[in-house]
């Protein structure tokens, strides 16, 4: 498989912890490969910057063409910038970027001061709106957006209005760092774009030594776009990054050492607390599921619900997504008692209020669900909640809210719904059970899982395979149920006579 290429266009510090060093020692950790392209030579220790050194425009320009022509990048993250020169060598380079390359997607942490408040680019504010059209997401900390904005920002108002102006001058996304306004206890970053607002929301750790912070976010949050993830999850994953980092960190010189740099974040206390203004905020947890889920197959009707019950299905869901299908609630009514009758687990999609009404054994809702339901409702009837996720930041919404399962999909690509976002496969599927597993929340695989992907799906150490077309498009479906049953057990005999030859 390729390696995506990622650049940096930075500064170099040869303390080691922020620049150029702390970007090219996050590309290794978060497994892309990294170019430099060095705009500014400082001569740094933990303690002081003694030295800066900018380069001319003509060395930045010759790195950057000749990386251009070689080693075409996935994502650059831009750092130092130290004068006007520089500034505008980049934005020309950006803004003749051939229509016969992919565009690279960039980040720009615009480096004003360095952690010892050592001033270290001469650039007026008024000249980096230049660059603002021509950057996909802008990673100020607060200090930077009040510089950059004019505004001074003290609390979430002046936040917004200093962000307002950036949007003015051309920018279209900004993730603002290491925010606490009255919260000493907590530090958020907030991502501001036209679409929404999100705040990553992490423990203060208050570590002196945080070195390299501001660079390691910016291109751990390159990487991870470079791996082709969404800009919500890259920025998730950056921001357990440098969490991970941070509690990592070794003092190293007599001043503020630099933050650590690790592996792709793992486990799921380095991740953050996820907040959007639409999102309830409640204090909630779910019963858990009688039995694993194991096949869990999700049909359209009370005939399907019947047949499958039949053939020993133990989990299922009914999906009836017309709202005004006649004897809506007559079919749920009847499924929900024909499964009481065979001890079986039946999840109602959508209709909480009905599935309320009829008592079921359980709801499931998807990410857009969770602003309009009455989560509290459904919690104190006592119903089972599972909820679905399609990344790693929504998978981080719904664990917040405890729920009886989470659904992880679309894994493979799917004829049976138009999915907004991309399969996930095999590898983040991993990622995510691997991040579950200390919530003690079963995780439930979807999308596109044929009987031949039974096998890989469940080594990822899935507790659950929802299936929709393998099942309703089948030939014959008695056969097809059988089949699938039997490969979900499949392993568990391996695993069986595994455990007996290991207690030999
Ligand atoms: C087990 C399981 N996982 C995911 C889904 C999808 O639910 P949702 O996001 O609510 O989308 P619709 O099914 O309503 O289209 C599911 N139904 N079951
Ligand atoms: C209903 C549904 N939800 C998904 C999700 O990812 O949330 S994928 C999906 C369709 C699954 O059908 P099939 O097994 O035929 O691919
Ligand atoms: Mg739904």
């Amino acid at each position: 498989m390729s390696v995506a290429v990622v650049w940096t266009v930075a500064g170099s510090d040869s303390g080691g912890g922020a620049g150029i060093q702390a970007d090219l020692n996050t590309f290794r950790s978060l497994n892309v490969h990294g170019c430099s392209v060095i705009t500014t030579v400082t001569a740094q220790n933990s303690v002081e910057t003694t030295g800066l050194f900018p380069l001319a425009a003509d060395a930045i320009r010759q790195q950057l063409e000749c990386l251009q022509q070689d080693m075409s990048p996935a994502a650059i993250k831009i750092g130092l910038l130290s004068n006007l020169q520089q500034l505008q060598c980049v934005a020309d380079f950006l803004r003749q970027w051939p229509d016969t390359l992919p565009r690279p997607f960039v980040v720009w942490d615009p480096v004003v001061v360095s952690t010892q408040q050592d001033r270290l680019s001469e650039l007026p504010p008024e000249h980096c709106t230049e660059l603002l059209p021509l950057v996909d997401i802008m990673t100020p900390n607060l200090d930077e957006l009040s510089w950059l904005s004019g505004v001074e920002v003290i609390d979430e108002n002046s936040m917004c209005r200093a962000a307002e102006k950036l949007f003015h001058a051309g920018l279209t996304q900004v993730l603002i760092t290491g925010t606490e306004f009255g919260h000493s206890d907590e530090i958020s970053d907030y991502y501001l774009s036209a679409d929404g607002h999100i705040q990553y929301i992490q423990q203060n750790l208050e570590t002196k030594h945080s070195h390299g912070t501001g660079c390691t976010l910016s291109s751990a949050i390159a990487s991870v776009i470079a791996h082709d993830y969404p800009l919500e999850d890259a920025i998730t994953v950056a921001n357990a990054y440098v969490h991970q980092g941070l509690i990592e960190a070794k003092g190293i010189g007599r001043g503020q050492g630099p933050v650590a740099h690790t592996h792709w974040p793992q486990p799921i206390d380095h991740f953050p607390r996820i907040k959007t203004p639409e999102l309830p905020c409640v204090d909630l947890q779910f019963p858990r599921l009688d039995q694993e889920p194991g096949l869990y197959p999700v049909v359209d009707s009370y005939e399907w619900i019947e047949k499958l019950l039949k053939l020993g299905i133990k989990t299922l869901q009914l999906r009836i997504k017309d709202p005004d299908a006649p004897q809506l609630e007559a079919a749920i009514k009847k499924s929900i008692q024909l499964a009481e009758q065979y001890s079986a687990q039946l999840f109602i999609n959508d209709h909480w209020q009905l599935a309320i009404k009829q008592n079921a054994y359980g709801v499931h809702l998807g990410q857009e669900d969770l602003t309009e339901a009455n989560l509290h409702a459904i919690q104190q009837a006592g119903l089972r909640l599972g909820i679905s996720t399609h990344s790693y930041t929504e998978l981080l919404i719904a664990q917040a809210y405890k729920p009886s399962y989470i659904a992880l999909g679309h894994i493979f690509p799917t004829q049976t719904k138009a999915m907004p976002s991309k399969p996930q496969g095999l590898e983040r599927l991993r990622l995510y059970v691997a991040l579950l597993a200390p919530t003690n929340i079963p995780a439930v695989a979807i999308g596109g899982i044929s009987l031949d992907r039974v096998a890989a799906v469940k080594a990822t150490g899935i507790n659950g395979i929802a299936v929709v077309s393998a099942i309703t498009a089948a030939n014959d479906v008695e056969q097809a149920v059988r089949q699938l049953l039997k490969e979900m057990k499949a392993d568990v005999e391996i695993k069986s006579a595994l455990e007996v030859a290991h207690a030999k």
